[in-house]
């Protein structure tokens, strides 16, 4: 099986690595500027197995990871789709497209139809895992015997699959939790302390789940390395951006608009579509206000407790 990785930002570089412990991996990137140790990963130097390209047409691997950011990934296939088609897609990306209201497995699905979608997902720094540090993550895919033949393709010894059919519910926790963590961040910052972060976490959960089962997941996915699992450590750890972005804001600090931070495009996104459904998700609508800068963090946190009381 060939692999090639698209995408060479940190997570497409740190899966790259990662995949090359069991063979060659193709890494492109529309423009690299690096050699040999990608600034967004320091410190990680690449193996002799990975080959960095901006041509994509050196890409044409049998299973293609598709790691750019929500919001890019419509403008990429807009462009390259047709590259794409056909192949095993799986998307690794986190968030839910404000433009269409996709997610990544969705858009992928829909630019590239007679394409097989996959999703990888679940708690994992590109970090920890270009250092070879243990991790378990979802692949999701509603084709079971092709899920079960990337599952194998796609674990390492270090990186262990875990399989699902269920790839809505596996792309929403992977997307939600990324706005649950600004919250978190956000009463961080604050200094609301780690009371009212376990509150926002699991009223947070609480939401993710809601909106996840109208839209057909599986309650058992949301509990699982997708969701609860990548919820609790995005939104206990400053190494992650979502975190971090979310303390700045509590701050009021300025905040480097060149990181990728997921959850706040998804945050819009999942609060338009929440709306247009009927489903409750304060939390997430809070995110979506402090972003666009329409609330500050005091406001948010009076707008919550003041909420009716209700049973848990
Ligand atoms: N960094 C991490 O620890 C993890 C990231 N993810 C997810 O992976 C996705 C990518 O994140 P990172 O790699 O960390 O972001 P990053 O900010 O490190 O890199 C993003 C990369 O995407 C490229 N890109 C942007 N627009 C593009 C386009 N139109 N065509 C081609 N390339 C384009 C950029 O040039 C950059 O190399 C996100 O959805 C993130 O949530 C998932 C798990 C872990
Ligand atoms: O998705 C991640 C960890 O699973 C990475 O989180 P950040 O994008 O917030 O850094």
């Amino acid at each position: 099986m060939s692999v090639a990785v698209l995408g060479a930002g940190a997570f497409g570089t740190a899966l790259a690595v990662a995949l090359a412990a069991k063979g060659p991996v193709v890494l492109w990137g529309r423009r690299i500027g690096w050699t040999g140790e990608n600034p967004l990963l320091p410190g990680v130097t690449l193996p002799d197995a990975v080959t960095v390209t901006e041509r994509l047409a050196q890409a044409r691997a049998e299973v293609l990871l598709v790691v750019i950011p929500a919001q890019a990934l419509g403008g990429f296939l807009q462009t390259h789709a047709s590259a794409l088609e056909g192949r095993a897609l799986v998307a690794c990306a986190k968030g839910i497209d404000l433009a269409t209201g996709r997610s990544p497995a969705g858009m992928l699905a829909a630019a590239c139809p007679a394409a097989t979608v996959a999703v990888l997902t679940g708690p994992s720094f590109a970090a920890d895992i270009a250092r070879g540090l243990p991790t378990a993550l979802t692949l999701a895919c509603a084709d079971a015997e092709a899920g079960h033949a990337l599952q194998h393709q796609l674990s390492t010894p270090a990186l262990r699959l875990y399989r699902t059919t269920d790839v809505v519910g596996a792309e929403l926790g992977g997307a939600l939790k990324n706005v649950i963590a600004i919250a978190a961040g956000a009463a961080i910052g604050a200094g609301l302390g780690d009371s009212a972060r376990a509150a926002i976490v699991t009223r947070g959960f609480a939401e993710m789940a809601r909106f996840a089962a109208a839209q057909g997941a599986e309650p058992e996915t949301l509990a699982g390395l997708s969701g609860l699992g990548d919820l609790i450590l995005t939104a206990t750890s400053a190494q992650s951006r979502n975190f971090r972005y979310g303390q700045a804001l509590g701050q009021g600090a300025a905040f480097d608009a060149a990181v990728t931070v997921e959850g706040a495009a998804t945050a819009r996104a999942v609060t338009r579509l929440a709306a247009a459904q009927g489903i409750e998700m304060p939390i997430s609508a809070l995110v979506a206000g402090l972003a666009g800068g329409r609330i500050d963090v005091k406001q948010a946190m009076e707008l919550l407790l003041a909420r009716p009381l209700k049973e848990e």
